[in-house]
């Protein structure tokens, strides 16, 4: 590679001949450059500037570092490059704790310390209500400090991992490779984001599929051939400092009599022998059309179910269910939703749990409001809240199967007040709404907007349609049937450590 060198900042900038290259523009793929990392992009690459001016994203560098990066990928106004080595340590580097870290594309950010990867995920909020929001300098009195997780590994309690063809004849089972989908990374030596038990289960896999010598072959999406597509294993139960429970999730090609003969049907056998294991589903299919999931689920060992405890409320989930990721820090958001609802004490509050989910929200504040009323699109998840409610013996929070993107605003409060047998709903005094990243839809936000309720709590897995959100939230009333808000704080809770996602709780109040 031809050697360009360097683009540091001002006062380090070295006038080299090489270095007049790079500012003539002159950079190529396979270029090896010397850059000093100045931030992070939301990415979670580092931003690094060339001499030229040009942003090169440079994958693991860290803002202090000086890296030496190959560059992989030229656009007009930015490069892409890959670290091949420090020349100056940043100080906020450590060595990542994962084998492997530098070809998994699971985690971003294992060589970043904690507190800087913390501090990295605050600046990002303010980041993104400064530009998108529009709130400019305003946006760091805005910001709350970032809640921290106290265990930054085994964290998660659900991953899903693919398959994909190895060397000599054999499937691998892993997690993507950074910026690749046709291959995986063979983990062997597990994934530190996930329980013991479930990793148990994901060496009992990989011990399986080398026995196997080819005779489980991964899904191929190009071919349409194989039959190994994905495995998402979930663990739940530790709150209550029991045994913890495996639920494992195998999404094939194959027809059910392959679930009962032959090698598949070996693999299920092995995977509910592993300790803790209480349930394996089978899921088919797997297309999503605007007319709905293709997707079969069937129990193949066990039933279609694990309990999970959040601040002593119990969630029975099923596959198809979402349910926060990280149950320690999931119990800190409820906790943070709970405080932002402001509830006066004399449980009279109607709640509204928009995007609900199995209720997590909903329920872990029914007992301080008179009513819950929680809206979800899967069916699975509604059935879940339901039952959670029953389990939990809440009698005051209803759920209801709605899709909150096919909204009609000219309706009014209606237009989302209604129950799906077309019984009117009380107007609530607090919102809850958790979208998944899309954020919510502009027909959603007009009603809420008429609806007029005295506080909205706004969590949100993407900060940027967040911020989008809250400026439509937050525009100026267009008349007596248009209420608007005001933001008052917004704070940042680490749910995912070591990668680059924060979650965010915003809360609004509704101008007089
Ligand atoms: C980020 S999750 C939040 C779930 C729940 N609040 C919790 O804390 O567990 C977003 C939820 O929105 C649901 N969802 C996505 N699109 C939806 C839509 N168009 N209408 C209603 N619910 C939707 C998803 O199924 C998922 O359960």
């Amino acid at each position: 590679a031809r050697r360009l060198a360097v683009a540091r900042p001002p006062c380090a900038a070295k006038s080299t001949a090489a270095a007049a290259a790079s500012d003539r523009g002159d950079v190529r793929v396979g270029d090896e450059v010397s850059v000093e990392c100045v931030d992070f992009a939301t990415s979670g690459e580092g931003v690094c500037k060339l001499a030229n001016g040009m942003v090169l994203l440079c994958d693991g560098a860290t803002p202090g570092e000086v890296v030496r990066a190959r560059v992989t990928k030229l656009r007009k106004k930015l490069a892409h490059g890959a670290k091949t080595a420090t020349e100056r340590a940043a100080p906020n580097a450590v060595t990542a704790p994962c084998p492997h870290h530098e070809q998994c594309g699971g985690c971003a950010w294992q060589h970043v310390n904690y507190d800087a990867q913390v501090g990295h995920k605050r600046n990002r909020v303010v980041d993104v209500l400064a530009r998108i929001y529009k709130a400019g300098e305003d946006a760091e009195a805005k910001v709350g400090a970032c809640v921290g997780a106290d265990e930054t590994s085994r964290y998660r309690n659900k991953m899903e991992f693919a398959f994909a063809s190895g060397t000599r004849g054999k499937t691998v089972v892993g997690l993507r490779p950074r910026g690749a989908n046709d291959s995986v990374v063979d983990l062997s030596g597990g994934c530190l984001l996930q329980s013991e038990e479930a990793d148990r289960v994901l060496a009992a896999i990989r011990e399986t599929l080398e026995r196997a010598d080819g005779r489980l072959e991964a899904f191929d999406r190009t071919s349409g051939e194989g039959t190994l597509r994905s495995v998402t294993i979930r663990t739940a139960g530790g709150e209550r400092g029991g045994e913890k429970a495996v639920m494992v999730d195998l999404a094939t090609t194959a027809s059910p009599n392959e679930l009962k003969t032959g090698p598949l049907a070996g693999l299920i056998d092995v995977v509910s022998k592993v300790p803790g294991v209480v349930s394996v589903v089978h899921t088919s299919g797997g297309t999503t059309t605007k007319a709905g999931s293709t997707k079969k689920v069937e129990a193949v060992f066990g039933e279609n179910k694990l309990v999970e405890t959040l601040n002593g409320i119990d969630f029975e989930l099923s596959s198809a269910s979402f349910f926060q990721t990280n149950t320690e820090q999931a119990a800190r958001l409820v906790r943070q939703v709970r405080e932002a609802c402001a509830f006066s004490g004399d449980k009279s509050e109607i709640v509204l749990d928009l995007f609900c989910g199995v209720g997590t929200m909903g329920l872990s504040v029914a007992s301080d409001c008179s009513r819950v009323m929680g809206w979800e699109v899967v069916p699975e998840a509604v059935k879940d809240a339901k039952r959670n409610a029953e389990l939990n013996n809440i009698t005051n929070a209803k759920f209801y199967r709605v899709d909150l993107a096919r909204l009609n605003p000219s309706k009014g409060p209606k237009g989302l007040l209604t129950t799906p047998k077309g019984k009117e709903l009380p107007m609530p005094d607090i919102v809850i709404t958790d979208p998944a990243r899309p954020g919510m839809d502009s027909a959603l936000i007009a009603i809420l907007r008429t609806i007029g309720a005295r506080r909205i709590v706004y969590v949100s897995c993407n900060p940027a349609t967040q911020a989008r959100d809250l400026l439509l939230l937050t525009a100026p009333s267009e008349g007596a049937d248009d209420v608007a808000y005001e933001l008052k704080t917004v704070t940042p809770v680490d749910m995912f450590p070591h990668t680059t996602h924060v979650e965010s709780v915003a809360v609004l109040e509704r101008k007089a």
